[in-house]
């Protein structure tokens, strides 16, 4: 699954303003449950965790960071690499398996309509397990970087950022000022909902994953951990089943018949007037955003430049990603397991590339090719970052939760994950979201990304994240780029600073 702190769930409000009575609830039923359980495997699955109702940071829900939806797109941008010098000389050495910055062009398949592919984003390579890999990332000091599973590719590099520096870093959010991290009522798909033509009975058989005409918890859980911005455990769905007369044999299954009686108005009253807390919601916690962009505080400017040094990529890919997020979580905070960002469909559209896009997409997600994440403090009790299904011989979805116990609940099951981190202030963890596609570029989605913070048993805890947003579509990534270094070059042109010969030379690294 992917991430199930987003609008999973759906349009409370919308459907009991909606749901009457006789076939009109029984429809509005229908569009619940396609929610509960469809919308979780498809549209969810197609937006990240930050997009959708959960987080209430504008650029969140709208998508893109601020400065990235403002038109023009660059004022606050730095130009996209006219004066850039060659890729490769710049970057530190990696070690004897650093990937080179341009292979071999590998066979291209399919030939591309538009242009030819000049870039391949460099992967660095883990090794095995255990494998350390030296690292100059600063003047005067080697850290080094420790592979700690192949699936996801996953490192962690202790110290990356002094303790000065992470210091800097929390007074800086909290100067800005943090907002919680989810808002309770999802909006946004109720028109989604509306265009899905499903009978209550071909929603039973496409929940029914063992097609024994029963629905077990874990079937519904498995398409719907999340309703109304709330984590559904076993318990929880046996509380709502019984609250909304659900289940009326009480033998803890839903039969067809069952099914097919439910109400969409008794189901949502019982979710609203149940009152939730935030220790029940998927995400609990604050955050905010910093950027690190050409003005920002010298130590956030720092921490991204070492960002490009430690992922191997252009500048411009960076400076064009979403901005820090700086999150806090307080003692008994948690974010139950998912991914950073979804899996690629072809019409899955980029946040970050939305104003390059020629069509309009009902999917969006954050395209976050790789997440770095740093421990701006060492916690005192829990608050790991778990891995799930690190490194594990298959994944299957439906494994994710068995016998009531579902690994994707980092307030219990933290302890059964295959990875867990402990944070430790100043080390940054680096993983990739996606697969290579082999051909140089995104590829898949990694499922065995998924991941989440357990919950804060004692202290505080404060982390930080970088995403480099990538479109796994080349060529919009590249339109993309070119949009924004167009446009800061007619802001410089306007202003008389620079000449036709830079922009000649934009973006010459993609
Ligand atoms: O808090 C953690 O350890 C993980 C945070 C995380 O996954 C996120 O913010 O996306
Ligand atoms: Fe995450």
């Amino acid at each position: 699954m992917s991430d199930p702190g987003e609008s999973p769930g759906g349009p409370a409000r919308g459907v009991l303003q909606r749901s009457t009575m006789g076939g009109r609830s029984y429809f509005v039923f229908v569009l619940v449950f396609f929610h509960m359980c469809i919308m979780n495997g498809i549209a969810q699955l197609y937006e990240n965790h930050n997009n959708g109702g959960e987080d209430p940071d504008p650029r969140s829900h709208q998508g893109a960071p601020d400065s990235l939806q403002q038109p023009p797109l660059g004022p606050k941008k730095p130009p996209l690499g006219p004066k850039k010098p060659p890729l490769g000389p710049k970057k530190p050495p990696l070690g004897p398996k650093k990937p080179p910055l341009r292979p071999q062009k590998p066979a291209l398949g399919p030939r591309e309509p538009e242009t030819v592919r000049e870039f391949f984003l460099p992967r660095i390579d883990g090794v095995k397990v255990g494998h350390v890999q030296k690292l100059s990332l600063v003047p005067d000091k080697v850290h080094e970087m420790r592979t700690l599973s192949l699936k996801p590719l996953l490192f962690e590099i202790p110290g990356f950022l002094s303790d000065a520096e992470c210091g800097v870093v929390m007074q800086l959010a909290q100067l800005k000022g943090l907002v919680e991290s989810q808002l309770m009522v999802q909006e946004g798909q109720e028109e989604l909902a509306e265009e899905l033509d499903l009978s209550p009975d071909e929603i039973f058989s496409l929940l029914d994953i063992s097609q024994d005409g029963q629905l077990q918890l874990s079937e519904i859980l498995t398409h719907s951990r999340v309703r109304e911005g709330i984590w559904l455990t076993p318990e929880s769905l046996r509380e709502i089943y019984a609250g909304i007369h659900a289940d009326k044999d009480h033998n803890g299954l839903l039969s067809l018949e069952e099914f097919r009686q439910l109400s969409s108005d008794a189901f949502q009253r019982f979710l609203l007037q149940r009152g939730v807390e935030s220790s029940q919601l998927v995400r609990n916690s604050h955050h905010t955003w910093l950027e690190q962009g050409p003005g920002a505080h010298p130590v956030l400017q720092s921490v991204k430049q070492r960002v490009v040094h430690l992922t191997q990529l252009p500048d411009p890919l960076v400076d064009l990603s979403e901005p820090l997020q700086v999150v806090r979580y307080q003692q008994g905070g948690h974010y139950h397991a998912h991914h950073d960002s979804g899996p690629v469909y072809p019409e899955t559209a980029c946040t970050h590339t939305r104003p390059a896009a020629n069509a309009s997409s009902p999917f969006e997600t954050s395209c976050r090719y790789i997440t770095v994440l740093f421990y701006l403090n060492s916690v005192e009790g829990g608050g790991e970052t778990a891995f799930p299904v690190a490194d594990n011989g298959t994944y299957e979805e439906v494994s994710l939760i068995q016998n009531d116990v579902d690994l994707l609940d980092t307030r219990r099951n933290c302890e059964r994950s295959n990875l867990r981190v402990k944070p430790t202030r100043g080390t940054a963890l680096f993983w990739y979201n996606y697969l290579s596609d082999g051909k140089g570029w995104v590829g898949e989605q990694d499922q065995y990304s998924l991941h989440g913070g357990c919950v804060v048993t004692r202290g505080t805890k404060w982390v930080a994240n970088k995403w480099i947003n990538i479109d796994p579509d080349y060529q919009r990534q590249v339109r993309y780029q070119q949009l924004v270094s167009q446009s800061a070059q007619d802001h410089k042109d306007q202003e008389g600073l620079v000449s036709s010969q830079d922009m000649h030379d934009a973006h010459q690294d993609l």
